[in-house]
């Protein structure tokens, strides 16, 4: 893989003495997609911070598209886009001014067109004039957006970009993030909306206590932790499973009516065909069948309370 942003054993400790980052190292690709999960405190912030160089590291490395973010500051904060947690805007500048300066900040020749296609794809070309202080706080992460994207970034840092915002806004940043994609944009985004990067994540990290538990695909992820269970509907109720039935790992529910069956699967066999012949021969029908994998979020609270 030819790591975008290359994070090699990077530590953080804070003047208070906090060890906020204890020796992460992380590899993003070109393009990718990566979900960075954690608890609040776990250090996704100050990861961000570091490689934006907002934060000085205690040690360790981070390169972005090859420019060392110490030595090469300036090369590598030109390929980032920041949005960050907490809205930081200049009150009196107008939209479209703040957003132009901010492209102008990073050495880009001013393009009055692109500024003018990023604000009407956020929704803000309408008050591209309006003062920032007069505008409502979603319409204000939109100027963050606006602003990040403003001078092309090669690579997007999205710090909760959805929290706190209406259902508009976030449909927006979910079709923007896609847009960015696919012009070969690679995505970096902290989440505690878990079934958000469930759905548009290409890799999940799950960070705790300053450290990566784990990093991977999100597909095989939720394949080799994910619990499949298959709900088993009886026609008829029963009061106790039977004896010939004693071999399952299998659960009576509801009324008595439902059998809930836990099964590996990725296994080579599960099971199932078995279990549904045996059912049979035990003299219980069955009305319908349903199969639930666990969720991301599931998998998730598993790990840090493991890890905890
Ligand atoms: N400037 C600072 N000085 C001292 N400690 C800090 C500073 N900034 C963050 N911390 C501490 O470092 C730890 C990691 O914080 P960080 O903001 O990186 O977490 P996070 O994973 O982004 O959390 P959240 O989900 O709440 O945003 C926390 O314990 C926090 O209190």
């Amino acid at each position: 893989m030819t790591a975008i942003v290359d994070i090699r054993d990077l530590t953080k400790t804070y003047g208070s003495g906090h060890q906020a980052l204890k020796g992460v190292s992380l590899q993003i690709a070109q393009g990718e997609i990566l979900a960075l999960l954690g608890p609040n405190g776990a250090g996704k912030t100050t990861m961000i911070s570091v490689i934006c160089g907002i934060t000085n590291p205690t040690s360790g490395t981070v390169t972005v598209a090859g420019h060392d973010i110490i030595r090469d500051f300036r090369a590598a904060r030109a390929t980032i886009g920041l949005v960050p947690q907490e809205v930081a805007l200049e009150p009196f500048a107008n939209v479209a001014d703040t957003v132009a300066y901010t492209r102008g900040l990073f050495g880009k020749a001013p393009a009055p067109d692109r500024i003018e296609a990023i604000l009407r794809n956020l929704s803000l070309w309408d008050k591209r004039n309006a003062q920032v202080n007069e505008l409502s706080g979603g319409m204000k992460r939109r100027v963050l957006i606006a602003k990040a994207l403003s001078h092309e970034p090669r690579v997007l840092f999205l710090d909760e970009p959805t929290a706190g915002v209406d259902v508009e806004l976030r449909k927006d940043m979910w079709r923007i993030v896609g847009e960015l994609r696919e012009g070969g944009v690679t995505i970096i985004l902290t989440t505690h909306y878990i079934e958000e990067a469930e759905a548009i994540a290409d890799r999940v990290g799950v960070i705790n206590h300053g450290q990566l538990l784990l990093v991977e695909d999100k597909a095989t992820l939720m394949a080799r932790m994910g619990r499949k269970e298959m709900l088993i509907e009886l026609q008829e109720p029963v009061s106790a499973l039977p004896e010939a039935l004693s071999g399952y790992s299998l659960e009576r529910n509801g009324a008595g009516d439902v059998l809930t069956y836990a099964y590996d699967s990725q296994a080579a066999r599960t099971g199932i065909t078995r279990l549904l012949s045996d059912l049979n021969a035990a003299g219980l029908n069955v009305r319908d069948v349903q199969t639930r994998q666990s969720s991301l979020e599931e998998i998730f609270v598993g790990l840090v309370k493991e890890d905890a």
